[in-house]
């Protein structure tokens, strides 16, 4: 079971917000969505929920069209955070809870679970204005995430949020997706999506540019970063076929290469000159992956 996105393209006028977008989020997975401002991605999100229909291709859950009847079937926290300022949390929660019909003391139960694994628990009768936007923000995902759907679709989760309350927030999201909740987030920060996902999409100007399994595309990538630390300059490596990218550090160097033969022909070279601290192959990030692949196919 999974959620499929099958050559889904929308036009607002000439404009394609999303062209031609095919992704395939396993069930039980953490997918992300990758993408610059503009990229396209609250508006995939806009489909997947079924308030936009796409102009061309389909959406599937199931390998079915999507029930959005079934209110247990989905989760969301929209981009822009919409709760009533006057409201209670207890109140909003109940009100928002109810719409997915739940009834009012597992709202209550689930709501002192959340409020506490936040460490908040003394909101429950704060009013909504009284709280800092992100608190406001914890309350929105509790309120996406209360009855339990099978599906989690979060919009910029992470925004705005205190390195603090990133990580309660990630810890959160972990725990959904091992109790067996299939998610997908969207976030500007690669780092966010290293760490959380399996499988993931980057966006851009609409269409994805990178799509797939994490470990498979780095390994596709190819390329390796390289970390060296010698006492004596390594600004000649520059000059060395298959080096990709050189960086002088303090003591040392970073370094790209073509791949892991280029590596180690550079230890041969460098351990003939002087003693080596430290030579360390690391997989490419997902910023060296963006940045090239935007940078030479789309700009
Ligand atoms: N209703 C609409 N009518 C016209 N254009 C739209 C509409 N909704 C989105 N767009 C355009 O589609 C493009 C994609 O927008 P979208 O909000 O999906 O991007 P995004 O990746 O979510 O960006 P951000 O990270 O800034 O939230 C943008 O150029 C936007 O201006």
């Amino acid at each position: 079971m999974s959620l499929s996105i099958d050559h889904v393209t929308k036009q607002f006028g000439q404009h394609k917000a999303v062209n031609d977008l095919t992704i395939q989020v396993p069930k039980g997975e953490m997918f992300g969505m990758l993408g610059a401002n503009g990229a396209g991605k609250t508006t995939t999100f806009r489909m997947m929920l079924g308030l936009l229909e796409p102009s061309e291709g389909k959406i599937t859950w199931d390998q079915k069209k999507i029930d959005y009847s079934r209110t247990s079937l989905i989760g969301y926290l929209p981009e822009e955070r919409g709760l009533y300022p006057k409201l209670t949390v207890k109140e909003q929660l109940l009100y928002l809870g109810r719409l997915k019909g739940m009834k009012k003391a597992d709202i209550l139960t689930a709501m002192t679970e959340w409020l506490e694994k936040f460490k908040v628990p003394e909101y429950a009768t704060k009013k909504i204005e009284e709280l800092s936007k992100g608190n406001q923000q914890k309350i929105q995902f509790i309120a996406a995430v209360l009855h339990r759907p099978e599906l989690i679709i979060l919009d910029e989760p992470f925004s705005g949020l205190d390195p603090l309350n990133v990580d309660i927030l990630k810890k959160a999201v972990m725990d959904l997706k091992n109790e067996g909740a299939t998610i997908v987030f969207s976030s500007h920060r690669m780092e966010h999506v290293e760490e959380l996902c399996e499988h993931l999409c980057i966006m851009h100007k609409g269409h994805p540019v990178v799509h797939g399994k994490l470990k498979e595309i780095k390994q596709d990538y190819g390329k390796k970063n390289v970390l060296i630390r010698a006492d004596y300059s390594l600004d000649f490596l520059k000059d060395q076929p298959g080096v990709t990218k050189y960086d002088s550090l303090a003591n040392g160097a970073r370094i790209q290469v073509e791949g892991l033969d280029i590596a180690k022909r550079i230890f041969s070279i460098i351990s003939e000159k002087g003693f080596v601290e430290r030579f360390e192959v690391e997989e490419p990030s997902l910023h060296d992956i963006f940045v090239e692949k935007v940078g030479t196919s789309y700009e």
